[in-house]
């Protein structure tokens, strides 16, 4: 058998050195030369079995055999050394051996074999390693650095060492006696567990775990130890002062020559803070920092879990979308700082009022959710009235006490969906319509509610693409000046040109474009042609255009900003723009929509209130905003002059708008009589069909051409001839009357019925009129009575066939007649009440006026 042991030879002197190289390879040993500290060094990091150190070496600083054993790792040294064993550190006692140089070759090898012997080098080569040129070649794929391994001896006190300084705590017990007790532990188990070494030692593992011994975990240790197998675990453990700490435990058998279990390795540490942070990372992603409740993603895997429970038992998951009503408002008003209280303080109501099993979570902003199981779908209207009622109750924040209110959707598994985010979708499509209705209630999901989701949904991306392929178009509706007959203004209307279904209008699509945010482009986009638009017309006629500012582009923070650039883009001066916004945009948040009004204000543009009298009509609030005109709504115009309650309403606003010195302007004119009664009424302006329908621009473009002033009959009482209006449903009679009334100059109207005879009315100033009781759809009385109410002050005869006492009754009660007759007249006889009468409107007309002189 070679002998293959490798030895260090350090000497400085070349002859020596080589002369001992030669008599060591003469005796089979393989030699590894250094001639000075430096090369000694870098040999060191091989495989060696033995160093050899030269003491009187000129170069080879002391202390060198310190050095050399170093970094061989305590493999046995020998000096040789002169007369004197020369060497500084001989006092550390590093060598091994020493032997006196030059000495004879037997006396060398015999202390070799010697020191040899005493450390056990093996006398066979490592499997995989060949002798190549007297030194042992590692097998290919072995780095150099990890060859130590190879070798036994080395690596016993490598694995001693790295054992003793492993960060792991590392334990060994023994296996074949029953109680398996702890034969070693590093310091870094005393480290952990506060127990010395000697306290371990003949105990068994388990002190740690000290009353713990229930541990599920646990269970896995004791099926590796059964099975002498290898595992992992993690384990509450408790320190020597009885401090628990989360021991992560490696344990694996270790193996005798015949493959028995001899020993226990266990290798652990004290993850304690890793699990702490992990638990904290865990609560991150799965809750809501601000309020500690479930988060979106936490409540997805609840709502999941609740259906596959409703799957499999039958019972019914439900999901609650909870929205705080204006809740921005709290922030906007009171801070964030508030808003966050409130928000806390609403999570810990939600929590009081759950059962256990059911989670309450905060999806984001100002929005809950609750999911729970129920056995009925009525059950959830409980749970709903109980969060409406518990959310409403005051909160004190910051010594203030304030109301929120919630708003609540709610779904249900199976009937509304299988999985999470139907469930979730359908309870925000309920609770959309719940915000829509008025807030603070709660609905279930309908079908019919997501029918109208997937419309929107359809809506936005058809007009999304709409506004993309230049498909929407401005109409443009004159607005007349009812004193100069001018051409005023326009007011800018939308109208789709869909390249299929043809012309749509906006009360089709407006709603939809509003519901999903799509109004803001599209309300830019007619902001800018609209202003670009006057700017053209300017050339011909300085009007002014109107445009529709909705809800939502109103509450855009940037709409000060949209609206400069309109008017920068079409250089057009901000005084001929004017807004329009109905009175729902505006009191929906009273305070801001002051502030905003102020702002657009300050452009240099007009507001308009637009539908007046269809909403709140307030007065009071009307007088805060900085609106220069009120548009009458069209459904009163519609019956001003058949309606008295209309026409109360109408001349009420003028003259309500007048005093608050705003302009009045009448929507949906359709007939010269509703303009002469509005003319009459002193509104300033008209806009309707009956001047013009809306139209395209260039179709705009003539009327401006045609009508630079509309000729407008002036029909002041002042000038107005003496006016007599005849009322019966048989020509002939009215025939028979007018030829009585010509020979005394009067104007005469006449009509077959009363709504003919309103219409009259409205378009002329009459003083007196004469009616017959019975006619059809409307008798003498009823239209009298409603000539009292719109013109007070004509004077009213009636002239009846009939002399029932109920129809002179109600002539004279509700009609306020002047005269009852009868039927035959006699001529002079009727020519003589009609002066009469006119007599009376004249002494009226005059009292009237000196009453409003004084
Ligand atoms: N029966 C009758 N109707 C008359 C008469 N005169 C005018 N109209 C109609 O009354 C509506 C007046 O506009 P609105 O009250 O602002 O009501 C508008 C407005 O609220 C909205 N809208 C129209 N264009 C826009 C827009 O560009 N933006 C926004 N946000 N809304 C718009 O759509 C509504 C309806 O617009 P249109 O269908 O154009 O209907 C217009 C107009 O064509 C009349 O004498 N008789």
């Amino acid at each position: 058998m070679a002998n293959i042991a490798t030895i260090l030879n350090i000497c400085d002197d070349p002859k020596q050195l080589q002369f001992s190289s030669e008599l060591l390879n003469a005796a089979g040993y393989i030699v590894i030369e250094a001639k000075d500290a430096n090369k000694a060094l870098t040999l060191c990091s091989q495989h060696i079995d033995l160093v050899i150190v030269h003491s009187q070496p000129r170069s080879l600083p002391p202390p060198c055999c310190k050095l050399a054993s170093e970094l061989t790792l305590g493999v046995p040294m020998l000096l040789l050394h002169g007369e004197e064993p020369v060497c500084l550190s001989c006092s550390d006692k590093a060598h091994t051996a020493t032997l006196r140089w030059p000495c004879n070759s037997a006396a060398l090898m015999s202390t070799l074999e010697q020191l040899l012997k005493q450390h056990a080098v093996p006398r066979s080569l490592p499997l995989g390693h060949t002798l190549k040129n007297n030194s042992v070649a590692s097998p290919p794929q072995v780095q150099d650095h990890l060859s130590a391994f190879t070798y036994p001896e080395q690596p016993l006190e490598l694995f001693k060492r790295a054992v003793e300084s492993s960060a792991n705590a590392v334990m060994i017990s023994d296996s074949l006696i029953d109680t398996h007790p702890v034969l070693y532990v590093n310091p870094a188990f005393e480290r952990i567990t506060g127990y010395s070494a000697a306290e371990m030692i003949g105990q068994n593992g388990r002190l740690l775990l000290g009353n713990k011994l229930d541990q599920p975990e646990l269970e896995v240790i004791r099926r590796i130890l059964r099975n002498h197998g290898t595992g992992h675990s993690i384990l509450q453990c408790f320190r020597k002062d009885g401090s628990p700490f989360a021991n992560e435990l490696f344990i694996a058998p270790l193996l005798d020559k015949q493959g028995k279990t001899s020993h226990y390795i266990s290798i652990f540490n004290d993850v304690s803070e890793r699990l702490r942070r992990e638990t904290q990372l865990a609560q991150l992603a799965t809750h809501d920092p601000l309020t500690g409740l479930a988060n979106r993603a936490l409540l997805n895997d609840r709502l999941a879990r609740a259906i596959t429970r409703s799957q499999r038992y039958g019972s019914i998951a439900a999901i609650l979308l909870i929205d705080l009503d204006r809740f921005k408002n709290i922030n906007d008003s009171l801070g964030h700082a508030a808003g966050d209280i409130l928000l806390k303080l609403v999570a810990t109501r939600l929590e009081s009022l759950m059962r256990a099993g059911d989670t309450v979570a905060r999806m984001g902003g100002d929005e809950f959710a609750i999911v729970t199981d129920l056995a009925a779908k009525e059950d959830a209207a409980t749970v709903a009235r109980k969060v409406l009622s518990t959310l409403s109750a005051p909160y004190t924040i910051e010594q203030a006490e304030l109301f929120v209110t919630p708003s609540i959707g709610i779904s249900f598994s199976p009937d509304d969906g299988m999985d999470a985010d139907s469930l979730l979708r359908r309870a925000d499509v309920a609770l959309y319509q719940v915000k829509e209705n008025g807030r603070n209630h709660f609905r279930f999901f309908a079908p019919e509610m997501n029918q109208r989701a997937s419309r929107i949904l359809e809506m936005e991306s058809a007009l999304r693409n709409a506004l993309a392929r230049n498909e929407f178009e401005l109409y443009y509706q004159p607005k007349i000046d009812l004193f100069s007959g001018a051409l005023v203004g326009a007011e800018a209307l939308i109208r789709w040109q869909h390249p299929e279904m043809g012309q749509i209008q906006p009360i089709q699509f407006i709603p939809f474009a509003e519901e999903s945010g799509m109004i803001l482009p599209i309300g830019e986009w007619v902001l800018n042609e609209a202003c670009k638009q006057a700017k053209k017309w300017h050339e011909k006629l300085p009007i002014s255009v109107a445009v529709n500012l909705s809800a939502l582009q109103f509450r855009q923070d940037n709409i000060v900003e949209i609206i400069t650039a309109a008017l920068q883009n079409a250089q057009l001066d901000g005084k001929y723009l004017e807004l329009e916004l109905t009175e729902s945009v505006v009191v929906q948040n009273l305070d801001a929509a002051i502030v905003y009004l102020k702002r657009l204000k300050q452009l240099g543009v007009t507001l308009a209130m637009d539908d007046f009298g269809t909403g709140y009509s307030s007065l009071s609030y009307l007088k805060q905003f900085p609106f220069d005109t009120l548009k009458i709504d069209r459904s009163f115009i519609q019956n001003v002059i058949t309606e008295p309650n209309d026409a109360m309403i109408a001349i009420a606003i003028i003259n309500m708008a007048h005093s608050m010195r705003l302009n009045v302007v009448a929507e949906g004119v359709e007939t010269e009589s509703q303009m002469h009664f509005l003319h009459r009424q002193n509104c300033d302006q008209i806009q309707g069909y009956y001047f013009s329908k809306p139209l395209t621009a260039i179709a705009f473009d003539e009327f401006i051409n045609k009508t630079r002033q509309h000729p407008f009959q002036n029909s002041s009482a002042e000038n107005a001839p003496r006016s007599l209006l005849l009322v019966d449903d048989e020509q002939d009679i009215l025939n028979a009357l007018k030829r009585l009334f010509r020979r005394s100059g009067y104007l005469i109207f006449t009509a077959t019925s009363a709504a003919e005879a309103l219409e009259l009315l409205g378009l002329n100033a009459i003083q007196v009129i004469i009616s017959d009781q019975r006619m059809p759809h409307m008798n003498g009385s009823d239209f009298l009575g409603r000539v009292r109410e719109l013109y007070p002050h004509t004077v009213r005869i009636m002239l009846s066939g009939y002399t029932e006492l109920s129809a002179l009754t109600d002539a004279i009660n509700s009609a306020g007649i002047f005269k009852f007759l009868t039927k035959p007249w006699e001529d002079e006889n009727l020519l003589d009440e009609v002066r009469h009468a006119f007599a009376y409107y004249d002494q009226r007309m005059n009292n009237n006026r000196k009453k409003s002189d004084n």
